[in-house]
């Protein structure tokens, strides 16, 4: 049991503390310290009394849970929401959003992108997200300077950009990267080769030769569609998965976005070297990608993330949805209602992300000692009542629009909803004119 600290900065009584270690808990009546950026006190709110609070937050009707871990997206691309819908991924790609980028991309962009990105993911309860896009110096500034912790896999690609011109080129940007960004306590920097059909066996062969020397995360697009792994066949003669991991690029720091089409010898693969998932339900449903198997995959060992990808095929950032639509389709998929209950999803979406990008040691939990990355939710309105189980309404009924407070290392980031570093208004507006400036060029 831990010391309980005489004096505290801030001292939090939800009614519901969710730690989600052990899976499923609800403590009732408990508060939380906190000290600096971190976690310095779970306990009893009767046990509180003799502790000294610059600031005490009564939070009657609320669950307080860690924050929500956003383990795949392309933040910039909220600025593409919306521009090409109802269309399947490779179309959507080749002939709309590439296009676009192309066009457009740019370090404004990805700096304004990514700051929209935040500011709904904060509103919705996600303290960290993983992203995976062109910039990414940019993107670690701004998510810096806002407040918001990241893990950055910067993007390798064959093919060249308005960032970099060829693979080497893309590495030597990223492992820059990873230098200069090393006293940036939020930021985290993996590898992000971007998919199997974007990028050589050659240079997916020096990814995971440089991310097994610097024990660096590799983030990548993987088995999205059934006809990404036919054409690898039919190509290579083998599926992707067995390509990567016969360049020894799958292990415990791998993370395997998609996966929907999986077989039981993929799923070995993945148990064997330890690899992740980052399970994206509502991306692989709008571009109809197919179903990842998830039941199959917990029971297998599995470790599951769970990610939105961009705001431009889902078409939000709101973890919320994503715990639902996976623990729905789970069930659905599976033809088992009992498939990922609420605790497991909620699990995805924090500490499974956690464990995902390596931070686990940091956050996804609410545990002593751990980063104060947490959200106050609000489960009095007529949504959420009448409350039976907090786990419920957590992931069955809330939509995002509940998380009144977060904070990220310790730091508030958001009160009674209002943004605390971001100027909405001035937001909004930069985002029209994006809009306004991509649809004059679409009619140039
Ligand atoms: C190399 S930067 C990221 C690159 O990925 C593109 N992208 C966005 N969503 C997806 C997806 O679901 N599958 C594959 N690639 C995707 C994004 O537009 C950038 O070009
Ligand atoms: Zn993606």
């Amino acid at each position: 049991m831990s010391q309980i600290p005489s004096s505290v900065d801030t001292l939090i009584h939800p009614e519901w503390l969710v730690p989600v270690v052990p899976r499923g808990t609800v403590l009732e009546n408990y508060s939380l310290a906190i000290t600096g950026q971190r976690i310095s006190a779970i306990l009893p709110r009767d046990e509180t009394a003799g502790i000294e609070a610059g600031r005490v937050i009564e939070l009657p009707g609320h669950a307080l849970t860690p924050g929500l871990i956003n383990a795949h997206g392309h933040a910039a691309m909220s600025l593409l929401r919306g521009y090409a819908d109802d269309l399947p991924l490779m179309p959507w790609l080749e002939n709309h959003i590439w296009p676009a980028e192309g066009a457009h991309v740019s370090a404004e962009f990805v700096a304004d992108g990514t700051e929209l990105a935040i500011a709904e993911m904060i509103r919705s309860g996600t303290t960290t997200f993983s992203d995976m896009y062109f910039f990414p110096d940019t993107c670690a500034q701004t998510a810096q300077r806002l407040g918001m912790r990241c893990q950055l896999s910067f993007p390798v690609l064959d093919f060249p950009s308005n960032w970099a011109r060829n693979a080497d080129e893309y590495i030597s940007k990223g492992l820059r990267l990873r230098d200069e960004t090393k006293h940036l306590d939020l930021v985290n920097i993996a590898f992000g080769p971007h998919a199997p059909y974007t990028v050589s066996r050659e240079n997916l062969q020096k990814v995971a030769t440089l991310a097994a020397e610097l024990d660096a995360g590799i983030q990548i697009h993987l088995h999205e569609t059934a006809g990404e792994v036919l054409q690898a066949v039919e190509a290579n003669g083998e599926r992707p998965i067995d390509t990567l991991n016969a360049i020894g690029l799958l292990g415990p720091r791998t993370q395997c976005v998609h996966m929907t089409d999986l077989g039981d010898q993929d799923i070995e693969t993945l148990v064997k070297t330890g690899a992740s998932v980052v399970h994206c339900p509502q991306s692989n449903m709008k571009l109809a990608s197919g179903i990842a198997p998830v039941k199959k995959l917990l029971e297998a060992g599995v470790n599951l993330a769970l990610g939105t990808d961009s705001a431009a095929s889902n078409n939000d950032l709101n973890m919320f949805g994503e715990m639902q639509s996976a623990s729905f389709l789970a069930k659905l998929h599976s033809e088992d209602a009992t498939a990922l209950p609420a605790a497991d999803a909620l699990y995805m979406a924090t500490l499974g992300g956690a464990r995902t990008l390596g931070l686990d040691e940091l956050v996804g939990s609410l545990e002593v000692g751990k980063q104060a990355d947490l959200i106050a939710v609000d489960l009095t309105g007529p949504e959420c009542q009448p409350l039976f189980h907090p786990l419920s309404q957590l992931v069955y009924s809330c939509n995002g629009s509940q998380v009144r407070h977060s904070w990220i290392a310790g730091q508030q980031l958001l009160q009674d909803r209002e943004l605390i570093r971001i100027d909405l208004p001035d937001l909004l507006a930069r985002a029209d004119q994006w809009r306004q400036k991509i649809e004059m060029t679409n009619k140039a």
